[in-house]
């Protein structure tokens, strides 16, 4: 599925928090969206959602972007007194997709017949990420898909993110952790002050981390005493 960007504007008051994004995602191809806390990233994507009114364009190659559009939030939210299972069941409901072989599919292990909202941080990010997975979507948004999930399930994500690109999907990922970014992306935007200051393709992920450690350490250390 492939996405165009233009122009992208949001504001909350006076607060301008993008100032004009423009970017282009294609099938089969993993984006990272980095930036500092603040920086925007979840507003961009609650826009692309279409969960926040802003100016600009977005354009799908086919059909409606929400229709095919998974979108694993920061902190996924779950109505009290519904299962993991019926979670899982409703989202399949939405994408009309089978919802048959829960069990088998349940590839985190979740206590599938426990409240969703009583489940730990780390396991309401993997029900939210199972839930768009089953709906078989073309785009997925995964903010901070890696916050709060055990070693394990971080490798699982790592490879799952992997199996989407190689179906043609299309991923568009926020993460603090470098790493897992370096693992997963094709490209990484860099989004600084409501707009998109760099545009990073493999080969250069090496020297973004370097310049970011520099950044973000330098001599910041030097006058603390402990
Ligand atoms: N509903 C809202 N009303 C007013 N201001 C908002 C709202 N949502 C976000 N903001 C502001 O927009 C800016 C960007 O926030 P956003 O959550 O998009 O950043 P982020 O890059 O996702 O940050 P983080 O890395 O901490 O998750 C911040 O200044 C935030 O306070």
């Amino acid at each position: 599925m492939n996405v165009e960007v233009r122009g992208l504007m949001k504001s909350f008051g006076q607060n301008e928090v993008l100032k004009g994004i423009d970017l282009d995602f294609r099938s089969g191809q993993v984006y990272g969206l980095v930036g500092r806390n603040g920086a925007g990233k979840t507003t961009f994507f609650n826009c692309l959602a279409g969960l926040e009114k802003h100016r600009g364009s977005i354009t799908v190659d086919s059909g409606r972007l929400k229709d095919r559009l998974g979108f694993l939030q920061t902190e996924p939210y779950f109505p009290s007194k519904l299962t993991g299972r019926e979670y899982l069941r409703l989202f399949c409901k939405a994408r009309r997709v089978p919802d048959e072989g829960l069990d088998e599919q349940n590839v985190f292990d979740l206590p599938l017949d426990r409240y969703a909202q009583q489940y730990s941080t780390g396991m309401k990010k993997k029900l939210g990420l199972l839930a768009v997975l089953l709906q078989r979507n073309g785009f997925f948004i995964l903010d901070e898909p890696f916050n709060g999930v055990d070693i394990h399930s971080g490798l699982l994500i790592t490879e799952i993110i992997r199996r989407l690109k190689g179906e043609g999907k299309t991923v568009l990922i926020s993460s603090h952790i470098f790493s897992t970014l370096k693992e997963t992306c094709d490209t990484i935007h860099v989004l600084n002050e409501g707009r998109i200051t760099e545009t990073i393709g493999k080969d250069e992920f090496d020297r973004l981390e370097h310049d970011m450690v520099a950044f973000a350490v330098g001599n910041r250390l030097d006058a603390l005493r402990f």
